[in-house]
């Protein structure tokens, strides 16, 4: 399956998505462009958490197919669309409480080059010193260095987010999906976020955001689409949406 425009890294063509007798996702057609940032808002249960999921392979669509790079990826494994260059940041960091920081942030490089990652590896960590060195360069990058010693389990909320970007950064997806990555944090931590996010951005880095804060929605989008009881309402630019009356009504006029 192909895309008129060549920019196009992901297709997600025609998608629905039902539980039992409920329209969790209808008729989307959602087209995310190259080294963009794209942002999918709504109010709550409007489908976005369901739609991330049918992309990276954790829920089958009812219909459709998502095509990532030229390739169906409908069908395929959540570890099988990681491989081919998809990572996620989820709502709830997934990581190793008993770990240190700095081990956990070597882990997906480990997994991906190795195809898959099991505790027993862990003797060999200290021997891993390009990826070590990587790892450390890239705690530095989120602004973690000094915690890279610290039990990931002992970590604020804010952190433990930050590290896990550290552990998505690690596998250089094309693609990196966010699933509210400041939910929870200070309006410091928030903002720090923000200015990685951009930074990442600079490297042309494809990103799709979920995200409830419309400070950091309208700080980070180049476009905005509005998802609202399990279709696409409005998209756009960020002025573009913000103006759009539908978008008031279904969404910005509501609840948050
Ligand atoms: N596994 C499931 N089984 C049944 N219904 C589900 C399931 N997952 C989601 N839903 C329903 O599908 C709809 C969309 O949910 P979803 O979590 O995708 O919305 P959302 O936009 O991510 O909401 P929020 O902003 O609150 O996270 C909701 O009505 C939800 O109750």
């Amino acid at each position: 399956m192909t895309t008129e425009n060549d920019n196009i890294v992901l297709h997600v063509a025609d998608v629905h998505k039902t539980f039992g007798g409920l329209h969790a996702l209808s008729d989307i057609d959602l087209q995310i462009e190259e080294g963009k940032t794209h942002a999918i808002i709504g109010p709550n249960g409007a489908g976005k958490s369901t739609l991330l999921n049918v992309v990276v392979g954790r829920l089958a669509p009812t219909r459709g197919a998502v095509v990532f790079d030229g390739q169906v990826l409908t069908g395929k494994q959540p570890h099988e669309i990681n491989q081919v260059g998809v990572a996620r940041v989820f709502q709830t960091p997934e990581i190793f409480p008993d770990l240190t920081v700095l081990q956990n942030v070597m882990i997906p490089a480990l997994a991906k080059r190795d195809g898959s990652f099991t505790l027993n590896f862990m003797s060999s960590l200290a021997d891993e010193t390009e990826i070590r060195d990587e790892a450390i360069h890239m705690l530095e990058d989120v602004g973690m260095k000094a915690s890279m010693d610290m039990l990931a389990g002992s970590l604020s909320r804010g952190d433990k987010r930050r590290m896990e970007l550290a552990m998505c950064l690690m596998q250089h997806p094309r693609l990196l999906l966010l699933d509210e990555p400041t939910a929870g944090m200070s309006r410091h931590d928030t903002n720090t976020t923000i200015d990685l996010l951009k930074k990442i951005k600079e490297r042309g880095m494809t990103k799709v955001i979920i995200e409830h804060d419309m400070h950091v929605v309208f700080s980070l989008a180049d476009k905005i689409s509005v998802l609202a009881g399990g279709r696409i309402i409005a998209e756009g630019t960020p002025e573009e949406v913000r103006n759009n009356p539908k978008v008031q009504e279904a969404y910005l006029g509501g609840a948050h």
